[in-house]
């Protein structure tokens, strides 16, 4: 089965919910535009209730370099998850726990892909959505993965991934986590307890 992640994590009541599950890591998005925003103070605060085994991740697009690292050193998120146009220079500044997404249209560019390898410890696979870095709740083709066994590092899928289209995705590819955020949602930023409880039930992890 695969490691999940479940982001976007704005209230305490879902971490409470959450830490019920088999849980990989979870997300914070440190995105201000993003509905699902949360502040620095507020996410320590959230973090501060997660038990050892859940990673706290923080999510980033194009913010600037001592940004990054003062959230996520006053956070203390584990990991940082980076949305936007990072270059392979800004991800090897941040050390480990670097997570690099890279958007998917309608193919996988292999190349540019190449050289995140050395100073990223995980690669995520979003969709591509004109003017939107994240949280689009639309999947790619996840068939456009073929090939992508070639890089050593173990990879997420994200974009739209939901209990209705889990098992088709696991199907075509077997990633070494996945990332799920809106489908998951009653609205942005709050999680459904009961779309949760689906998700884990349809990958026969409760
Ligand atoms: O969720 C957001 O609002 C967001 C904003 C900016 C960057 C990333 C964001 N979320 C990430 O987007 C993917 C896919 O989300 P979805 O499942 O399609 O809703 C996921 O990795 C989130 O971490």
């Amino acid at each position: 089965m695969p490691q999940v992640k479940i982001c976007g994590i704005t209230r305490l009541k879902d971490i409470f919910a959450l830490i019920n599950y088999p849980v990989w890591a979870l997300g914070f998005i440190q995105v201000e535009t993003s509905p699902r925003y949360v502040k620095p103070d507020f996410a320590k605060k959230l973090i501060s209730y997660l038990p050892n085994r859940i990673i706290p991740v923080g999510v980033f697009q194009d913010q600037s370099i001592q940004t990054v690292k003062q959230i996520r050193e006053y956070c203390g998120f584990s990991m940082v998850q980076l949305h936007g146009n990072e270059e392979p220079s800004f991800c090897a500044k941040l050390g480990r726990g670097v997570i690099r997404a890279f958007r998917i249209g309608n193919k996988l560019d292999l190349v540019q892909i190449e050289h995140y390898q050395s100073v990223s410890d995980y690669f995520l696979f979003d969709t591509f959505v004109p003017g939107k870095n994240g949280g689009t709740g639309q999947p790619f083709s996840w068939k456009l993965l073929k090939g992508i066994e070639r890089f050593k590092q173990p990879f997420l899928i994200s974009g739209g991934l939901s209990p209705d289209n889990i098992q088709k995705c696991l199907d075509i590819t077997t990633p070494f986590g996945i990332d799920v955020n809106s489908g998951v949602e009653s609205s942005p930023g709050e999680k459904d307890a009961q779309k949760v409880h689906l998700l884990f039930k349809r990958l026969n992890m409760v």
